[in-house]
C-alpha cells in the first residue's frame, strides 16, 4: 500500500537515490532548504529543519519520514552538526511525534562506527579474506564530529522509540556512488552502496514492521566489513549489487 512519505534533504544524493527508484511506490512530501532545480514528485516544501513550525506543517497527513536533511561532510565542524544534524534532528523527531507519525528512518553514516578501523585492522578488514563484522550491536566509535552527531540522531531516536513508542531505524549509510563503486579506494568499495540497493533499502524502511534498530546500508559486497544481517532480517533487505562485481 502507498504511503505518504516526508523525505528530508529529497534534493541531496541520497534524496535523489531513492526518488530515482520509488518516485511512483509513495505519496511524497519532499523537504530541503535548497528550492527544487528540477521537477520533483510530490509537493517541495522549502524549509530549513531546525524551523520548527514549517517542520510540524510538512508532518501533517504523514505516515512515514526518512530524515535524510544534514550537514553530510566527515569533516564538518562542531557548530554545523549541532545546528543541523543534532538540533535539526531533534526538531525532526519531536514533530514526528506531535503529529501521529508511525516510523522515522533515519540516516546515520558508517562515521558513526569509524574508531573500529584501527591501525592493527586496517587494511585487512577490507579485504574478501578477512572476516571482521560489525552488526550494529557494538558500542558507538566516531570517527570525527559528523560521527559524533550520527551517534547522537541514533540515541535521539532510541528516545522517542522507548518514550513515545515511534518506530525507528537507523541506517548506518556507507558510501553511496552512482553507476559503479569508488575506484582505488578499498574501504570504499568495502562499503558501497548502488543506487537501486539505496532505494530498495529505504523502501523496507517504509514498509517493513520494526520497534527500534540499528541496520547497515552497503550493498552485499563481497569485501564487507559491516553484516547485512539485521537489514535483512528486520526489514527484508534484499541487495542486488556487489562492488566486487565492477572490478
Ligand atoms: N552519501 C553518502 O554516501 C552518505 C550519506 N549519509 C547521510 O545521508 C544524508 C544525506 O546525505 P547526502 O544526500 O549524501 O548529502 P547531500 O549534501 O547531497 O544532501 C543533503 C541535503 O540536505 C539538505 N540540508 C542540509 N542541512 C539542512 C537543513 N538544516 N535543513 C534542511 N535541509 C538541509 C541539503 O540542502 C541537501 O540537499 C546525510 O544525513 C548524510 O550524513 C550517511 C552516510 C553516507
Ligand atoms: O557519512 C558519509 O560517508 C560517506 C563515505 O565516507 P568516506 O569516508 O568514504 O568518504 C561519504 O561519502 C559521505 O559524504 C558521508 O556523508
Amino acid at each position: 500500500m502507498a504511503q505518504s512519505v516526508l523525505l528530508t534533504g529529497a534534493a541531496g544524493r541520497v534524496g535523489e537515490a531513492i526518488l530515482e527508484g520509488l518516485a511512483d511506490d509513495h505519496e511524497w512530501r519532499l523537504l530541503d532548504r535548497d528550492p527544487p532545480t528540477e521537477d520533483y514528485p510530490g509537493e517541495f516544501v522549502v524549509s530549513d529543519i531546525t524551523e520548527e513550525e514549517a517542520v510540524r506543517e510538512a508532518m501533517d497527513g504523514i505516515d512515514v519520514v526518512l530524515h535524510l536533511a544534514g550537514d553530510p561532510r566527515k569533516t564538518a565542524p562542531w557548530d554545523s552538526v549541532l545546528t543541523n544534524n543534532i538540533d535539526g534532528t531533534q526538531t525532526v523527531f519531536e514533530a514526528a511525534v506531535d503529529a501521529g507519525v508511525e516510523k522515522v528512518a533515519f540516516a546515520s553514516s558508517n562515521h558513526a562506527v569509524g574508531h573500529y578501523e584501527t591501525e592493527e585492522r586496517t587494511p585487512d578488514m577490507y579485504r574478501t579474506d578477512d572476516d571482521y563484522l560489525l552488526d550494529g550491536t557494538e558500542l558507538p566509535r566516531p570517527g570525527n564530529l559528523y560521527g559524533v552527531s550520527k551517534v547522537a540522531g541514533e540515541s535521539l531516536g532510541r528516545y522517542y522509540h522507548d518514550e513515545y513508542g515511534l518506530s525507528v531505524v537507523n541506517v548506518r549509510i556507507g558510501n553511496l556512488t552512482r553507476g559503479h563503486p569508488p575506484i582505488d579506494y578499498e574501504r570504499g568499495q568495502a562499503m558501497w552502496l548502488s543506487y537501486r540497493d539505496c532505494a530498495h533499502l529505504f523502501d523496507r524502511c517504509i514498509r517493513a514492521d520494526y520497534g527500534y534498530e540499528i541496520v547497515y546500508g552497503i550493498s552485499d559486497n563481497d569485501r564487507k566489513y559491516y553484516s547485512l544481517e539485521r537489514a535483512k532480517e528486520a526489514l527484508g533487505y534484499e541487495p542486488r549489487d556487489n562492488s566486487a562485481d565492477h572490478d
